[in-house]
């Protein structure tokens, strides 16, 4: 693998793509960093080389043009602070400014550029777009992992301007290597959790593990389709009616393939979608009409846990309930602490998404597992077997 270890970047500009779409509330303070904590050994072993670091990222989806909510100049100060030095910003990631900053800027300064989305040339994958940004530094970086999945200008098209200067940072690296521990020579028992909100976006990935994994356990809002397809009464549960028979077919290939496939027999329900509505437990396949089920409940938890504890291997994506909201953050904290567990026996732990990176974090346990990904959708489609473009355009 072709990382920055094999380059002194003395006196180099380097031209790093980064994963900075970090979660902003509405006075667009980080209310969650993790993504720039973890690019930040790429970016100080650059600097400590003597290079200096020209950094791009998208930040959440614009639809049209630049627009403030997606600025990525609210994640200077907190950058800075991180850097410890003072971060320089082009408010257009091509064009005269970007240019000047550029070839101005020494070694040991670092230049952010604006949200490389408000061109729509960069989703488009459009290759004079990424040759205007190649134009900037010396050296193409590819440290986003999050965003590996998109074949877009940044990520992908813009390596073949630096034919034989493309590397991957240190995030990269770690996340393919830990990403491999489990697609490969997983030791057993190997455990997948699947939870999240729908069935729809996990399943390419729950046939997949499939054929890898000894258990399968299956939660949260993606449950209560296949406790309907099963002939239960879900109330108001999430549910996806087009995915029923899907779900069965997956159970059978469970049975054919001898996995063992956890679901939830009770859940925690709820008489409306908040923090502060009436609870009570019920059996998954009878949930009353107008209540639904918003976190797993206390006979789930003792099966999962114990599959969970015993297992050397765990794959961990989406929460098992409404984690947010404290009534029903008890599965998903409890499945957390047997993956804490698992680790301390000697399992390897890999928690991917968003959401169940943000659990782990709520509840602390960030440094008892053996690794949190910074992907989402990029962890995803890596698992399910497909090749990220921005992987791809490092290594041909
Ligand atoms: N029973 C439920 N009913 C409704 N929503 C649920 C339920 N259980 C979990 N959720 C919600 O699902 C959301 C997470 O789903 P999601 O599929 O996005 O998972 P994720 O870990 O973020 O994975 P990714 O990053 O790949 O999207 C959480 O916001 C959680 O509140
Ligand atoms: O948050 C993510 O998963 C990545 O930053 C990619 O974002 P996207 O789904 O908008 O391409």
């Amino acid at each position: 693998m072709k990382t920055i270890d094999q380059l002194n970047f003395a006196g180099k500009k380097a031209l790093i793509r980064v994963d900075f779409n970090v979660p902003l509330d509405k006075d667009y303070n980080i209310t969650d960093d993790n993504r720039i904590t973890a690019a930040l050994p790429t970016l100080k072993k650059i600097l400590a080389d003597g290079g200096s670091l020209i950094l791009m990222s998208h930040l959440g989806r614009p639809k049209e043009g630049p627009t403030e909510k997606y600025s990525l100049k609210h994640i200077i100060p907190h950058l800075s602070d991180l850097l410890g030095k003072e971060v320089q910003f082009a408010d257009d990631c091509i064009g005269t400014q970007a240019t000047d900053k550029a070839s101005a800027l020494k070694d040991g300064e670092v230049l952010l550029l604006e949200n490389l989305r408000f061109y729509k040339e960069e989703e488009k994958g459009d290759k004079e777009f990424a040759e205007k940004l190649s134009k900037l530094g010396d050296v193409y970086v590819n440290d986003a992992f999050g965003t590996a999945h998109r074949a877009h200008a940044s990520t992908a098209v813009i390596a073949q301007f630096f034919p034989e200067a493309k590397y991957f940072g240190y995030l990269m690296a770690a996340e393919l290597e830990n990403a491999e521990k489990v697609l490969s020579g997983a030791a057993k028992p190997f455990t997948a959790i699947m939870g999240g909100a729908k069935v729809s976006d996990k399943l390419l990935l729950i046939e997949s593990m499939l054929d890898k994994v000894d258990n399968l356990i299956i939660g949260g809002g993606m449950a209560y389709t296949f406790a309907k397809a099963q002939g239960g009464s879900i109330g108001k549960s999430l549910v996806e009616d087009d995915k029923l028979e899907l779900a069965l077919e997956l159970i059978k290939k469970a049975n054919e393939r001898g996995v063992k496939l956890l679901l939830p027999t009770d859940s925690i329900i709820a008489d409306a979608f908040a923090a502060d509505a009436n609870t009570d437990i019920a059996q998954n396949d009878n949930i009353k009409d107008g209540w639904m089920g918003l976190d797993i409940g206390p006979d789930s938890i003792a099966a999962f846990t114990k599959v969970v504890a015993e297992s050397k291997t765990v794959l961990w994506n989406g929460p098992m309930g409404v984690f947010e909201m404290e009534k029903f953050e008890k599965g998903t904290r409890a499945v957390a602490e047997a993956v804490v567990q698992a680790t301390k026996d000697g399992g390897f732990t890999l928690i991917g998404g968003g959401d169940s990176a943000a659990a782990v974090s709520k509840f602390g346990f960030n440094d008892d597992v053996s690794y949190v990904s910074t992907g989402g959708g990029a962890l995803l489609e890596y698992m399910e077997g497909k090749e990220l473009p921005g992987v791809k355009a490092i290594n041909e």
